[in-house]
Formats: C-alpha cells, structure tokens, sequence
C-alpha cells in the first residue's frame, strides 16, 4: 500500500516511522511519504490560509496549494485513482470497518487540515476525479487532522498481510465480531489478593471459549449496548442466550 500525507506541520507524522508501522515500511507492505502543503505555495511568506467568507472567527486553508498538493501526489487521469481521507470533524466516525475498507485500498492521500478547516472547494473537486472520505476520530475537537491519520494508519497498518506476528490475534480483539473483548490475564495466578478466573487454568478450551464470550456479551451489554443492538442477524446463537 502507498500512503501520502500532506500536511503543515510534517514533523507530527514522525511516529510513522516506529514500531509495527517502520516495520511494515522496512519489509516493503507500506510505502509512506509525508509531505509539506508549503511546498506548493509561490509566495515569500509560503500562506496556505485566509480569511473565511462570510466573516467568522479564524483561518481557512486556501484552495490553490490544496489543489497543486493533490495534481501533484494523483495526477490527473493515473488508474486507479487513490482514495483521498481526510479527518473532520464532520466526518463520518472511523470504525474498525472503515479501517478493513481503508486496508483494501492500493493508494491513499491523506490531506491534514488546521485552522478552521480546509475550502470546501478542495474536496468537491477532488470527489470529481478520486473518492473522497471524510472520517471523524469521535465526538471532540482537535487541533487538526495529523493526530487523526496516525490513529487510522495505525488502525489500518496492523490489518495488511505480513505486519502482525499472530494474525489470530485479529479474530479475536474488541470490534472483530462486533462485540469488546474478554478480561485477560497472565502469570502470576495470584497478584495483590486478585486471582486469575479458574477456568482459564482448567485447560478446558470449550469451556474456556463459552466463557471468553459470555464475559465479551457481558462486557459489551454493560459498556456499549449500542454495539450489542447493533450486531448483524446470526450473530448471536442459541448459545448466547441459554441461561
Ligand atoms: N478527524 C478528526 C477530528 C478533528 C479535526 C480534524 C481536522 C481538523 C482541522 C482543523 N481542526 C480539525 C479537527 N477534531 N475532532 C476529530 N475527531
């Protein structure tokens, strides 16, 4: 996977170059450049913001450097077209689906906006020649887009083939099955009065199972009912609900 980042302020996407993600880069799964929006500026003072139409507080990102930064990293009429993201917060919320739909692309640009937001132009003309998603971390406000794009590269780079020692890991983690993952535990069985669950010292795998799930359906109707209501038909056996 090819991935471009253009932002401000480059330096923030330096912890791209660690752990499973330099990894990843260093094997050949990841090709990552970050570039500067400045680049593509003209002027001595190298703006990239202004003031926004229709009066209000703050800058907006101007559109020509934008534009120039996107000819540039996906130049017109190149197949297949790569997938702009861009972090908003008025964009749709980053799930563990969206990183599998991300995954499964062969190119992305991500475009990190600041101030109060990128010209809206930007991405109109964008969506006329790439596909464009706007994704939102959650429900609060950042600074800008950079810290959003490690947290979807990280997302997304730990799902490519290669990059994860042990992909069972993958099938069983919160979100896998759209429920949150069991309690865990290791050595010692015994720390600080607090005992390990007998029945994962019983090496009974079946009932080991039953209770990973019971505790994950537990967890999960405790700290987020919305993700219990919204599991897909099926996704909940007879098992699930014996008493
Ligand atoms: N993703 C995301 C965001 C942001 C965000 C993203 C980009 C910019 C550009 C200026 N301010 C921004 C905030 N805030 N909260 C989120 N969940």
């Amino acid at each position: 996977m090819r991935v471009d980042v253009v932002s401000i302020f480059p330096e923030y996407l330096a912890p791209l170059e660690l752990s499973l993600i330099g990894r990843a880069r260093a094997t050949g799964v990841l090709d990552v450049a970050v570039h500067d929006l400045r680049t593509w500026t003209h002027d001595v003072h190298r703006t990239v913001d202004d003031t926004p139409y229709g009066g209000g507080p703050g800058m907006v990102m101007r559109p020509e450097p934008w534009g120039e930064a996107l000819d540039a990293l996906a130049p017109p009429g190149a197949e297949p077209p790569p997938r702009l993201v861009v972090p908003t917060p008025v964009g749709a919320p980053f799930t563990q689906a969206m990183a599998h739909e991300l995954a499964a692309e062969s190119r992305l640009v991500f475009a990190c906006g600041r101030y109060e937001g990128i010209d809206q132009r930007v991405l109109d003309h964008a969506a006329t020649r790439m596909p464009v998603t706007e994704v939102s971390l959650g429900d609060y406000v950042l600074f800008g887009g950079e810290v959003a794009v490690l947290v979807i590269m990280e997302a997304v780079t730990r799902l490519l083939p290669g990059v994860l020692g042990n992909v069972d890991s993958l099938a069983e983690e919160s979100h896998a099955h759209g429920l949150l993952e069991a309690p865990v535990y290791t050595k010692p069985p015994s720390w600080r009065g607090h005992e390990v669950p007998e029945i994962l010292r019983s090496g009974d795998h079946g009932r080991i199972a039953r209770w990973r799930r019971d505790q994950a359906l537990l967890r999960t109707a405790a700290r987020r009912p919305d993700m219990l209501a919204a599991l897909a038909p099926g996704e909940l056996d007879k098992k699930d609900v014996a008493t």
